[in-house]
């Protein structure tokens, strides 16, 4: 398992929620001051201060950040909040530039997490130092490719690494500006122990209505802390104007939030003893079901092999498909559900077939 530091031992003074806050862009020294100043009028300091210097936009002709010109204006932060900054790096000179001016924490952003070339580059930048860093996920939804980007900063040796879900592309997704994918930064934290995962929900909202809704399931998740873009004047930003929100309605937005308790429990009390024993039973059952119906599985295989069937039977899987979601969904179990897991167990079904046709054709060929 590879070892690296949590948050709170990045020697930032961070615990708890990891709550970061501070505009999509750095815009001017005044844009950044009033912000600091509306922060601490509404008794709102975040753990972390973000501010974008360099932008990847989709398209040339946005605001593409101030660039270097900002950093320096990152001192008003410091000197109004005293907390710790971050910013988005793309490649070397931005690691260059960032660290000659005392930046706390880098992140990666998803368009970057996508390139292994570019991601190998920031790292190589970085060896050497032990400057925290955070991965967003990539814009597609593939797992190994976020891990690796956090593995390849660990084998440059930065050991304080994070996380960051910003939810993925999908150009067929009304509802969300990059959909959220609840499974992935669970597998993530099932694949790395212990890697703390932010939620991004400005970016997968992509507008102030609905932040609440999915920074609550974040948390519900079991994700440790919230990224969100604020701005004293949101509607003005340079960049990403429509889900900006104030340091006002972010100081709502946090108090409406149930945060619940990520380290499990430690001494689990009998209730949940019982509950969880319940569980292990019924999945001991199921396992035994699954089995024995594999079992069966292969004997319908052995029948195929002595007929010269096909392993694939559309008709009798359209009538497996159809009726056992049509049961499960009168049992409460959802339609999604239903077919994620028949599709499951077909694609071992049709396995464990082809592999018993492709043994009885090896012996049929070792015999002739
Ligand atoms: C078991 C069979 O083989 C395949 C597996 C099925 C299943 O897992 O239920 C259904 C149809 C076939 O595609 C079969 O033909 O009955």
């Amino acid at each position: 398992m590879k070892t690296h530091v949590q948050s709170k031992d990045w020697g930032l003074g961070l615990a708890g929620p990891l709550i970061i806050a501070g505009p999509c862009s750095a815009e001017t020294p005044e844009q950044i001051e009033k912000i600091c100043l509306e922060m601490k009028a509404q008794e709102m300091i975040p753990k972390v201060f973000r501010a974008g210097i360099w932008k990847p936009r989709t398209r040339p002709g946005s605001f593409e950040g101030i660039g270097e010109e900002g950093l320096p204006w990152m001192e008003i932060v410091r000197h109004h909040l005293n907390i710790p900054i971050t910013t988005e790096v793309g490649n070397a000179a931005h690691v260059e530039l960032a660290l000659k001016h005392n930046i706390d924490i880098l992140w990666v952003g998803a368009r970057t997490t996508v390139n292994p070339f570019a991601v190998q580059e920031i790292a190589e930048a970085l060896r050497g130092t032990d400057i925290p860093v955070m991965v967003k996920n990539p814009m597609n939804p593939d797992l190994q490719l976020w891990i690796g980007a956090l593995e390849r900063f660990h084998a440059v040796g930065i050991t304080k690494l994070a996380a960051i879900h910003r939810g993925f592309s999908d150009s067929y997704d009304k509802k969300f500006r990059n959909k959220p994918n609840w499974s992935m930064p669970i597998h993530l934290k099932r694949e790395w122990k212990g890697m703390e995962v932010v939620n991004d929900p400005s970016h997968i909202v992509g507008k102030r209505e609905g932040l609440l809704e999915t920074a609550q399931r974040a948390i519900n998740f079991g994700l440790d802390g919230l990224m969100i873009e604020t701005h004293h004047n949101p509607d003005k930003a340079w960049s990403d104007a429509a889900q900006q929100i104030t340091p006002a309605a972010l100081k709502a937005l946090l108090a409406a939030i149930d945060f619940k308790e990520t380290n499990g429990v430690e001494n689990p009390d009998e209730r949940l003893n019982d509950l969880r024993k319940a569980v292990d039973h019924m999945d001991d059952q199921l396992l035994d079901l699954l089995q024995e119906r594999f079992s069966i599985i292969e004997q319908i295989g052995a029948y195929k092999r002595e007929h010269n069937l096909t392993v694939f039977q559309s008709d009798r899987w359209k009538y497996v498909m159809d009726s056992r979601t049509q049961k499960g969904i009168e049992k409460n179990l959802g339609e999604k559900f239903m077919k994620e897991l028949l599709y499951c167990i077909h694609e071992e079904s049709v396995k464990r077939q082809e592999k018993q046709l492709r043994e009885a054709s090896v012996s049929k060929a070792s015999q002739a």
